[in-house]
């Protein structure tokens, strides 16, 4: 990785459910800005990695230092405040509110709700749909509202798992060129099935075999890496 600041450094992390261990001896880092790509088959561990870093799941072991600072001995909250933002791969937005209302709870924090405006900007499709629930939007505007939301709280860091599951082709290039825009004011970690995609948008990537790291360098060499196949393969 380039010696841009760190704002991520995960060492020899071990997590999993209960008794059963999914995670072992994972490192990982993540520049200030940048994106860095985690890909890896069904079942890897990179929606794990995920849920350890925002706090939802508690390590077995090793450090996670966020900004500096040891994450181990903060929940969820901490991590989101300092800068962590997280769109998970279930529905993450309220079916029932209104595009507009999901958009004001994400900004719920901030006297100013300008930001809601630059997530207009940012994604034109939203705002010809602020009045209509979000249970009525597509695949692709529902993912849209969710980073939308996350976007609302500032995030320094934005996990992203499958941002793209279930979107038609189309959207899915425009939420890709928006996520590499993003790329150039924040560190963005992005999990994806669509890798070609993913190794766009990304400048670094690391590839995930049953729960370690077993593959990582720039975008563009693991690309071309003929263990990546290997690494995907069913
Ligand atoms: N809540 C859970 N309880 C127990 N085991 C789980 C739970 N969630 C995931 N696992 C197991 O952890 C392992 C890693 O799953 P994880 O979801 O992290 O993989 P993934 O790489 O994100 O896969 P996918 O691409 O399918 O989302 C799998 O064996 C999975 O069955």
């Amino acid at each position: 990785m380039s010696n841009k600041a760190t704002i991520l450094d995960v060492q020899e992390l071990d997590a999993g459910y209960g008794r059963s261990q999914v995670l072992a001896k994972v490192d990982f880092k993540a520049p200030a800005t940048g994106g860095i790509a985690l890909l890896g088959r069904n079942g890897a561990g990179k929606s794990t990695l995920l849920k350890t870093l925002i706090g939802e799941i508690q390590p077995m072991q090793g450090t996670i230092w966020f900004d500096g600072q040891n994450a181990h001995q903060h929940g969820t909250e901490w991590r989101v405040r300092r800068g962590m933002g997280y769109v998970p791969q279930e529905q993450s937005v309220f079916g029932k509110l209104t595009v507009r209302e999901n958009l004001l709870l994400g900004a719920v924090r901030q006297k100013d709700k300008s930001g809601i405006d630059m997530v207009l900007d940012f994604f034109p499709k939203l705002g010809q749909r602020l009045e209509q629930t979000a249970g009525t939007l597509s695949g692709g505007e529902r993912k849209m509202l969710a980073i939308g939301r996350a976007l609302l709280g500032k995030p320094r860091l934005l996990m992203l798992d499958e941002p793209t599951e279930g979107v038609w082709i189309g959207v899915i290039e425009e939420i890709a060129e928006r996520l590499r825009a993003l790329t150039a004011e924040m560190s963005v970690i992005l999990v994806e099935q669509h890798v070609e995609l993913a190794l766009r948008v990304a400048d670094y990537a690391y590839v995930m075999d049953r729960g370690t790291m077993a593959l990582q360098g720039p975008a563009g060499d693991i690309k071309d890496d003929p263990r990546l196949l290997r690494y995907l393969a069913p």
